[in-house]
């Protein structure tokens, strides 16, 4: 069978995009989704997005892991999913669908940056040498010195498959704070099993997380990640996170036919 798919790629996370409005996908192929997403054997992508119908919004994504999984909400494959959407004309420049986490306002500006609304943030658990929030997925937060030198992939994982997050697991983001409103990140993803060159949920939960710990007075963040810069703004009403918006571009890099 052909598969007609379209690569993405928000701040240097990238998607295999597919348009699934015929159900026509076999979802429940994991070894397929792996193959798809895999460098060297596949397509090559840090994850795979199904587009759908919805009965109540725009449309319906479907996330999953480059290990095949489906997984929790991925913000650079929200914002890189309503690009997509314009690229099919199944929305304009303004939309609402559905996620995992539930409903998802978005918009286009003139300058291309995609903006997407994410969950609103109300429990950020602050340990002596983290915080961990979820914002749509799970996120620790970590700030370290020399970062540019840091072992993501190796802390990363430890800490990852350490018994502090269990069967589950979580997203590791280390930081290091620029200036008062700038901090650059750099992440180990759960089920892509590596560092990533961006992740939105984690600059979301980075975000939030210096926010809470006083590192930061501004609702305006800037994030610098190893594939280019997103922003994050919010409004914190007594101590919950709302109007959460993940703000970067989302850019189509090519389209192409796999038989599968
Ligand atoms: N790997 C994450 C999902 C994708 C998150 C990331 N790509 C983003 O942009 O938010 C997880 O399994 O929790």
């Amino acid at each position: 069978m052909q598969l007609e798919f379209f690569k993405y790629q928000g701040t240097g996370n990238d998607f295999v995009m597919v348009d699934n409005r015929t159900k026509f996908f076999p979802k429940e192929n994991t070894k397929l989704i792996a193959q798809l997403c895999d460098r060297r054997f596949g397509i090559g992508a840090d994850g795979l997005i199904l587009l759908e119908n919805d009965t109540e919004t725009d449309f319906k994504m479907v996330y999953y892991n480059s290990d095949g999984n489906q997984s929790s909400m991925c913000g650079n494959g929200g914002r890189c999913l309503v690009a997509f959407a314009k690229k099919l004309n199944v929305i304009q420049k303004t939309t609402t669908f559905m996620a995992t986490d539930g409903l998802h306002h978005a918009h286009i500006s003139d300058d291309g940056l995609v903006a997407l609304q994410m969950i609103d943030v109300s429990d950020v658990n602050v340990n002596p040498e983290f915080v961990f929030l979820n914002t749509g997925s799970p996120h620790h937060v970590q700030l370290v010195n020399n970062l540019e030198q840091y072992n993501v992939k190796e802390n990363g994982s430890q800490i990852r498959y350490s018994e502090l997050y269990g069967k589950e697991g979580s997203n590791i983001n280390f930081v290091n704070q620029i200036d008062e409103s700038t901090f650059t990140l750099r992440t180990y993803e759960r089920g892509v099993e590596d560092e990533t060159l961006s992740c939105g949920t984690g600059a979301t939960a980075v975000a939030i997380a210096m926010n809470v710990l006083g590192k930061t007075d501004s609702c305006t963040i800037n994030l610098n990640v190893e594939g280019g810069k997103l922003i994050v703004s919010f409004v914190k009403e007594d101590s919950v996170f709302k109007k959460v918006m993940l703000k970067g571009p989302a850019k189509f890099v090519f389209n192409g036919i796999i038989e599968i």
